[in-house]
């Protein structure tokens, strides 16, 4: 099996739980793809997302059934400690991932077990302290930060691992939209440099839709869209929202305009404004 992540009529069900919180789940991903997860609370998004690195069922127990491939890995029977190098995990809430009394340790714990040389981590625990803007708080402890502070340390730990598939469950959350869209923007970047696979489950669908290629909406335990941003949005508005780009080219489109837009980036999106009203648009 070539793509990253397979999974073929998936269904879980909490143990003591009589009604299912995945249904029938069918995905599939490559390496490179970056995955934007969104629904309303309770969904199943972060069911989901616990799948991929086997904490179900392996900490969480259950009824998981369905074919299921993580990079060639069934979570079933594979031991969870054999995600680690594999599989990035970011928590809704920073504080229970956060372990050491300074912010560098946190970073080169993952790395340390896996057995990287101390030059090689060194290396790697500067460069991603920098890439954060966490270099001034490297030797702070991590439970003395600020809510935003924490969630980028606890980003930047999972991130300096270089996992090939990477899960983000609500990772700005404790972050104004500014710095919400600079890490958001690492993130994309990451993708691409290290062709990982990123899921990517965030609320505030105006901030993160510019950086998926792809958008998959859940409701009710079950997929109920997937695809390119633009028609993936449009398609469940009822369910996610209009963000105000998607319905701007919307109206381009009702204008007779075809924008020329394959990721829903401001920047691209308001060329294309700008092309319609150079074309006459406005004056037709
Ligand atoms: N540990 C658990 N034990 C039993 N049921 C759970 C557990 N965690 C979640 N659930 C239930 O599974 C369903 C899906 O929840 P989940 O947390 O995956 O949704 P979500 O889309 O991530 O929600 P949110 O956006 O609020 O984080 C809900 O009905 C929830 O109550």
């Amino acid at each position: 099996m070539k793509s990253a992540v397979y999974m073929e009529g998936v269904s879980y069900k909490y143990p003591d739980s009589d009604t299912p919180a995945l249904r029938d789940i069918n995905f599939e991903a490559d390496f490179g793809e970056l995955v934007l997860l969104v629904g309303p609370s309770g969904c199943g998004k972060s069911t989901f997302a616990r799948i991929f690195n086997g904490l179900i069922p392996n900490f969480y127990g259950g009824e998981l059934t369905g074919r299921i491939s993580i990079a060639g890995l069934d979570p079933r029977k594979t031991p969870t400690p054999k995600f680690a190098g594999l599989v990035g995990f970011m928590f809704q809430n920073p504080e229970n991932q956060l372990f050491f009394n300074s912010v560098e340790r946190e970073l080169a714990f993952g790395l340390e077990n896996l057995g990287i040389p101390p030059e090689e981590i060194r290396r790697r625990v500067d460069e991603t302290l920098k890439e954060y803007g966490l270099e001034e708080l490297r030797h702070r402890s991590p439970f003395e930060l600020s809510g935003g502070q924490q969630q980028k340390v606890a980003l930047a730990s999972v991130m300096v691992m270089k996992p090939r598939i990477l899960i983000l469950d609500e990772p700005t959350a404790n972050l104004d939209p500014l710095s919400a869209m600079r890490t958001l923007g690492i993130v994309a970047k990451k993708t691409r440099e290290y062709n990982m696979l990123t899921i990517l489950i965030e609320h505030r669908l105006e901030i993160a839709l510019q950086f998926a290629t792809r958008v998959v909406v859940m409701l009710d335990g079950r997929i109920v869209a997937d695809g390119d941003p633009l028609d993936t949005v449009s398609k469940a508005r009822h369910i996610v929202g209009t963000p105000f780009v998607v319905r701007l080219l919307e109206e381009l489109k009702d204008a007779g305009f075809t924008p020329n837009v394959n990721r829903l980036v401001p920047e691209t999106v308001a060329t294309e404004v700008a092309r319609w009203l150079l074309e006459g648009g406005a004056e037709r």
